[in-house]
């Protein structure tokens, strides 16, 4: 790429190469670990529809019911703006942030495979909870737990296959877990779709219980699935993290010895930190702190969450029917699949800036069109009647277009990225920050869209538009590609990065950081 923004690969010559297969055992496990994503995406598509289905209104939040009942407002953009029942779907998020903390001090102390354990466990105890809920204190106690069984999950499973993979093809293995999440999101849209029809009003119960069965799946594998070796370097076992290195690398004793010995290094430089937090804030880390609060931060003011939160809810304003409100969201659940298919493809081979900034684009343009065709037909009383079929059909499309973007960009690589550019000794604390910021707007959106768009109207769209053009212009200019480089090597693309540079150590002739 021009503009010398990109890491120079003519300097591949002096850059490490360990060897290393893309073993059975490591996919398997990378697999199995990235599959903690359904339980979030579970979460994020079921919340939606259950708020929109009446019996579960009239039982917990009958002052919502009967708002919608009696409101003949044709004010399209103010319907559905309730404060408490918003707070519902977003009280998971503020556990999940409070949650990754504990969750990164027990990465660190007892593994990344006890993180995933322990989420999948307490996410099953309140899916449960939540489909037996009486009342509303269950109801909230039920997703506080689900919250922190995310919390857990987003804390630990990017780490662990990151740590995992073969460097080549850490991108591929990383972006399944984002796969797991669009699927998730797709499966809790189709099943709100039946459970929606059932008769006796207990459909929502189902809806809710569902998260049981991916959290079973979770605890279960998870107690399968054997530590990092880097994790255990951490706990100081290092006969077996050796074993372990040359096993999921399918390579000799001697072949590993490279590899090994780095990781060892890290491990130890890692072990005189002892706080992972003041450490962070050093000048040297700079720019990992930054992409730390600045990647989640720009993942969620694209404005993904407004899509997929409230798609029912949306499609409805924009003039469909029940039914046809969630057939859309169906369709938007399988393009964010779909289209997240192309990251597994394409991040180790197109590299990281590319989708960033193809994906960044068309966010952009997409956001734009929106806006203006929403603002043309709603204006700015909201106040509209009948909607034209094909004006509809083309709302959906560039809602669509807009969902594919960001599948292939900012979805998958605000994980993938933030989770293979931290140094070891600040790794777990970096990915608590990445996660509190990435819960903590998830909440914020999740709270406001309503509020917002009932008082900036379709300008809505275009103030996520700004935002998408300024993170765009970010990753142009300040973060270096990340591909096809071992974790252990990446401190180098910080020091040969054009503004970077002053922040980092500096290697001096002998090759030591001064
Ligand atoms: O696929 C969309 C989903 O992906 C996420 O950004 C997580 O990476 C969620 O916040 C969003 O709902």
């Amino acid at each position: 790429m021009a503009g010398g923004f990109d890491i120079d690969h003519g300097s591949k010559g002096t850059m490490k190469q360990y060897p290393g297969n893309l073993t059975w055992y490591v996919k398997f496990t990378c697999i199995i670990a990235a599959l903690g994503g359904l339980i979030f995406g579970y979460d994020i598509g079921i919340s939606g529809g259950v708020t929109s289905m009446a019996p579960f209104l009239q039982r917990f939040f009958p002052s919502v019911y009967h708002k919608e009942e009696l409101d003949t407002s044709t004010n399209q953009y103010c319907k559905f703006d309730d404060l408490k029942l918003t707070m519902f779907t977003s009280s998971l998020y503020l556990a999940a942030l409070v949650a990754s903390f504990f969750a990164s001090w027990v990465t660190r102390k007892l593994g990344r495979r006890m993180s995933m354990l322990l989420g999948g466990l307490i996410f099953l105890v309140g899916a449960a909870i939540n489909a037996f809920a009486v009342n509303i204190i269950m109801l909230i106690v039920g997703r506080l737990l689900l919250g922190v069984g995310v919390g857990f999950s987003m804390q630990s499973v990017p780490l662990y296959v990151s740590e995992m993979a073969p460097y080549k093809h850490r991108g591929s293995l990383n972006v399944v877990f984002q796969l797991a999440i669009t699927i998730g999101i797709f499966a809790a849209n189709l099943i709100n779709y039946f459970t929606s029809k059932i008769k006796g009003g207990n459909g929502w119960r189902y809806s809710l219980g569902g998260a049981m069965v991916p959290a079973l799946f979770i605890f279960i594998s998870a107690s399968f699935l054997p530590n990092t070796p880097n994790s255990m370097l951490e706990k100081g076992d290092n006969d077996k993290a050796r074993a372990m290195l040359r096993h999921i690398r399918g390579v000799t004793d001697k072949e590993v010895e490279e590899e090994f010995n780095d990781i060892l290094a890290a491990s130890e430089a890692s072990k005189q930190v002892k706080n992972p937090w003041k450490n962070i804030i050093k000048r040297q880390y700079r720019p990992q702190l930054v992409m730390a609060i600045l990647i989640p931060f720009f993942q969620q003011i694209t404005g993904i969450n407004v899509v997929m939160f409230y798609a029912p809810v949306l499609f409805k304003t924009i003039g469909f029917g029940d039914n046809a409100s969630l057939g859309s969201a169906l369709i938007t659940g399988t393009v964010n699949v779909l289209a997240t298919l192309v990251s597994v493809y394409g991040t180790d081979k197109w590299g990281r800036r590319f989708l960033f900034l193809e994906g960044g684009i068309q966010l952009f343009v997409f956001q734009v069109l929106l806006g203006a065709l929403i603002g043309w037909k709603f204006g700015v009383s909201g106040n509209v009647t009948e909607l034209p079929k094909w004006y509809a059909i083309v709302v959906v499309v560039f809602i669509c277009i807009y969902v594919a973007a960001f599948a292939w960009s900012w979805g998958p690589l605000g994980w993938l990225v933030p989770s293979e550019i931290f140094p070891l000794e600040i790794r777990s604390a970096a990915q608590c920050i990445v996660v509190s910021v990435n819960m903590f707007f998830t909440f914020l959106i999740a709270q406001l869209f309503l509020t917002m768009l009932c008082h900036m109207k379709f300008g809505l769209f275009l103030f996520f538009a700004f935002f998408v053009a300024v993170m765009t212009g970010f990753i142009y200019f300040f973060l270096p590609e990340t591909k096809n480089i071992p974790i252990e090597e990446m401190s180098r693309v910080w020091r040969e990065h054009w503004f970077w540079k002053k922040y980092t150590l500096q290697e001096n002739q002998e090759g030591l950081q001064v």
